[in-house]
C-alpha cells in the first residue's frame, strides 16, 4: 500500500510545490507552522483541488491534472481525522463508531468494531455522549470512527494539538498500537518532533510549501542538516534499542548494540523494541571515557560528522553501532576537544534528559 503524492498550488504569497511517496506505517508531514502541511492533507483528502499533479492510494488516481480524474472526497475511502474531533454531539459513542462503519462498503471492511474499540480502550465510553468525554477519549472515538469506515488511507492533521501534555502521553500509546497492529498507511501532520519521533515510519519535512527532506524517520532525524531549519532545540536522533532488564532502582536497561542506556521505568517486557529520541543538546561529548561522573549513559561511538550553523553551535554526528547520536556543543567545545571525523569519542547524556513523550514502542 503507497499513496503518491505530487501537487502544485498557489495562493497568494504561498508556492506549493511537494512530491513524495508515503509507504506502507505512519507518514509525518513535518514543517513549522504555514510550511503547507494542512494544504497538503486537503489535496490528498480532495478538500481542496490543486492546479497541477497527481495524487494516487494504492495505485488509484484520486486526481490527475493531465487527464483531468478527480475523485470528489466522499469517494476517495480516506479517513480525516481533525484537531478537534468533530463528533456528532446528540449521538452515544457507541452510534458515532457506527456511523463510521455505516460508511464500510459491505464485505469490504477490514476492521472489527471489537477490536478497533479495544486497540482504543474505549469500551467504558461506548454509551456516553461527547459531552462526557475528555479532549483525549474524544480523539480516540474520532480515530476510531474513522477507522471503522475501513478506509485506505487514513489522515490525522494535528489529532493531539488541541490536548495537553497529559492527554497527549495518554493517547500516544493507542496511536502506536494502530500503526503497529493496523495495515491502514497514516499520513500524520505534526510540528511537535517528541510526536513524530514516537510515531513516524516515514518523515517528510516540509518548509515554505516546499520539500525540505523526505526518507525513514531515523535517517531525517539524524541528519544533523535537517534539525536547522527547523531550530535547533528541536533536533535529536531516533534510537532503536531493545530492553535488556529492569533493574530494582528503578531503572531500565536498553542496549544498543555493545552499548547500554539506564532510562527511568519502562513499562515494556525484556526483549520489546524501543525507540528512543535523545535531545542534542541533552548530550555531552568527551574524547576519553569518563571516570566517576553522575551521569549513566555513556556510550562509545565515532565522529561521522560536524557540522556548522550560523551561530555559536556545531552539530555532531556520533556513530553507535550502526546508529545516529546527535550532540550540540559550541564551537569552542569542538576546537579544545580537537574534534574530526572519523575520531572515537563518548556521548553521554543523563538518565532523566530523556522526556517521558520521547520514548515509544518500535516494531521496525
Ligand atoms: N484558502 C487559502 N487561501 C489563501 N492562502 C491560504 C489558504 N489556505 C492556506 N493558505 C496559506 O498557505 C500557507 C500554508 O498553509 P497550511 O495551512 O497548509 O500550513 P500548515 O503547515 O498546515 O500550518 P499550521 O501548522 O499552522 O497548520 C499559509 O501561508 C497559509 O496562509
Amino acid at each position: 500500500m503507497t499513496v503518491s503524492v505530487s501537487v502544485k498550488h498557489r495562493f497568494s504569497g504561498f508556492d506549493l510545490d511537494v512530491a513524495f511517496e508515503a509507504p506502507a506505517g505512519v507518514t509525518a508531514l513535518f514543517g513549522r507552522s504555514g510550511s503547507g502541511k494542512t494544504t497538503v492533507v486537503q489535496t490528498i483528502a480532495g478538500l481542496l483541488r490543486p492546479e497541477a499533479g497527481q495524487v494516487a492510494v494504492n495505485g488509484k488516481t484520486l486526481f490527475d491534472s493531465k487527464t483531468g480524474v478527480w475523485v470528489p472526497p466522499a469517494k476517495r475511502r480516506i479517513g480525516y481525522v481533525f484537531q478537534e474531533g468533530r463528533l456528532f454531539p446528540h449521538l452515544s459513542v457507541r452510534q458515532n463508531l457506527r456511523y463510521g462503519a455505516w460508511f464500510a462498503k459491505r464485505g469490504s471492511g477490514t476492521a472489527s468494531f471489537d477490536h478497533v474499540v479495544e486497540m482504543l480502550g474505549i469500551a467504558p465510553l461506548l454509551e456516553r455522549r461527547p459531552a462526557a468525554l475528555s479532549g483525549g477519549e474524544k480523539q480516540r472515538v474520532a480515530i476510531g470512527r474513522a477507522l471503522l469506515s475501513s478506509p485506505d488511507l487514513l489522515l490525522m492533521d494535528e489529532p493531539l494539538a488541541a490536548l495537553d501534555e497529559a492527554r497527549k502521553l495518554e493517547i500516544l500509546p493507542y496511536l502506536e498500537r494502530l500503526r503497529d497492529e493496523t495495515a491502514t498507511p497514516m499520513i500524520y501532520v505534526s510540528h511537535t518532533v517528541a510526536e513524530i519521533a514516537r510515531l513516524a515510519t516515514t518523515i517528510v519535512v516540509l518548509n515554505d510549501g516546499k520539500m525540505l527532506r523526505n526518507g525513514p524517520a531515523s535517517q531525517v532525524l539524524g541528519d544533523p542538516a535537517v534539525p536547522f531549519p527547523l531550530g535547533v532545540r528541536g533536533a535529536g536522533a531516533l534510537l532503536t534499542t531493545q530492553v535488556v532488564a529492569h533493574h530494582a532502582d528503578g531503572l531500565t536497561e536498553l542496549s544498543i548494540g555493545a552499548g547500554r542506556l539506564y532510562l527511568p521505568r519502562i513499562n515494556a517486557a525484556a526483549g520489546a523494541r524501543i525507540r528512543v529520541r535523545i535531545a542534542a543538546q541533552d548530550v555531552v561529548l568527551a574524547t576519553r571515557k569518563p571516570q566517576e561522573i553522575s551521569a549513566l549513559n555513556i556510550l562509545e561511538g565515532r565522529v561521522a560528522d560536524v557540522r556548522e550553523g550560523d551561530g555559536p553551535g556545531v552539530m555532531v554526528s556520533v556513530e553507535v553501532d550502526g546508529q545516529t547520536v546527535l550532540s550540540r556543543i559550541t564551537r569552542r567545545s569542538r576546537d579544545a576537544l580537537g574534534l574530526r571525523i572519523g575520531m572515537k569519542c563518548y556521548a553521554i547524556t543523563k538518565s532523566v534528559a530523556v522526556a517521558r513523550d520521547d520514548i515509544g514502542t518500535s516494531v521496525e
